[in-house]
């Protein structure tokens, strides 16, 4: 499939921040910085570095003061979210308060909720694989952490976008049900291969499911790579400083998992 708008159903679509500025009036952000296709690539910096802004920047819920955002080839910097080929959930607050669990999964379809047969069908079977059967009529206030966040996960299943951006969506969960949150974002990457940029402050999360790294610092991306090669050593000082005593215990998992 060629880039461009052709990739905005199915395949992940390369992501490029091509000399983006952008500033909340202090100093400005700069990004210049490419996100393969199909791809998982975690994004992790010092708090404040910009992880966020870059992810709203490729949503399209901020606007660059100068350069272009590039989604499958395609200049999408003048374009609002909603026509961007790009699903995101945040760490919370993803959810309409007054909508049940059905219907918050069905905006992932269609924004007015007029649903086919093949969107109610597309509908259960995300339930269903976010196990959330049996909730369809209740409320996000009638849920668990953990559940809303799922009830997100399966909107996103529906969307079906080539982009998924994941701006600590688990960090609010205890460890059991953020490695299954986890587990559930790499299989259907594998099944589906959008691109997916998953910003997070937990080194462990980041080796889980990581492939590729991006590590900001204040504002820039100082350092790109395997994600493997952060782990072992071979990232900058900057990541070993700001994972601190946790790259010792991720590499000895890696090196675990590889005798
Ligand atoms: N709405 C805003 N108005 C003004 N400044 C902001 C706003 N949002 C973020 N900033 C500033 O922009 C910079 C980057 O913030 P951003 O939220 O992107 O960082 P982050 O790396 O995601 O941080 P964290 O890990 O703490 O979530 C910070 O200096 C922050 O204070």
């Amino acid at each position: 499939m060629p880039d461009g708008a052709a990739s905005r159903s199915g395949k992940g679509a390369p992501v490029r921040l091509d000399r983006v500025s952008f500033s909340y009036g202090e100093a400005p952000l700069v990004f210049d910085v490419d996100f393969a296709a199909s791809k998982i690539t975690a994004i992790m910096g010092p708090s404040g570095s910009g992880k966020s802004t870059l992810l709203n920047l490729v949503a399209g819920f901020e606007t660059p003061r100068s350069g272009r955002v590039l989604i499958g080839g395609v200049d999408v910097s003048a374009e609002p979210p909603s026509t961007r080929p790009v699903s995101m959930v945040f760490q919370e607050n993803n959810l309409f308060a007054h909508l049940c669990v059905e219907q918050n999964v069905g905006l992932g379809r269609s924004p007015s909720l007029r649903l086919t047969e093949a969107d109610r069908a597309a509908i259960a079977e995300a339930l269903a694989r976010t196990g959330l059967g049996g909730k369809e009529k209740r409320l996000p206030r009638e849920l668990s952490g953990g559940e809303r966040q799922r009830v997100a996960l399966a909107r996103v299943l529906v969307r079906d976008r080539p982009v998924l951006l994941l701006d600590e969506p688990f960090a609010s969960l205890g460890p059991a049900l953020r490695d299954d949150m986890l587990d559930l974002v790499a299989t259907v990457h594998a099944e589906r291969g959008m691109t997916v940029l998953f910003v997070t402050h937990q080194p462990e999360d980041a080796r889980r499911i990581g492939q590729d790294m991006v590590f900001l610092d204040n504002g820039l991306v100082t350092a790109t790579g395997k994600a493997d090669d952060f782990f072992t050593g071979a990232g900058p000082e900057a990541f070993r400083r700001y994972i601190g005593g946790a790259g010792d215990v991720v590499s000895r998992d890696i090196a675990r998992k590889r005798t």
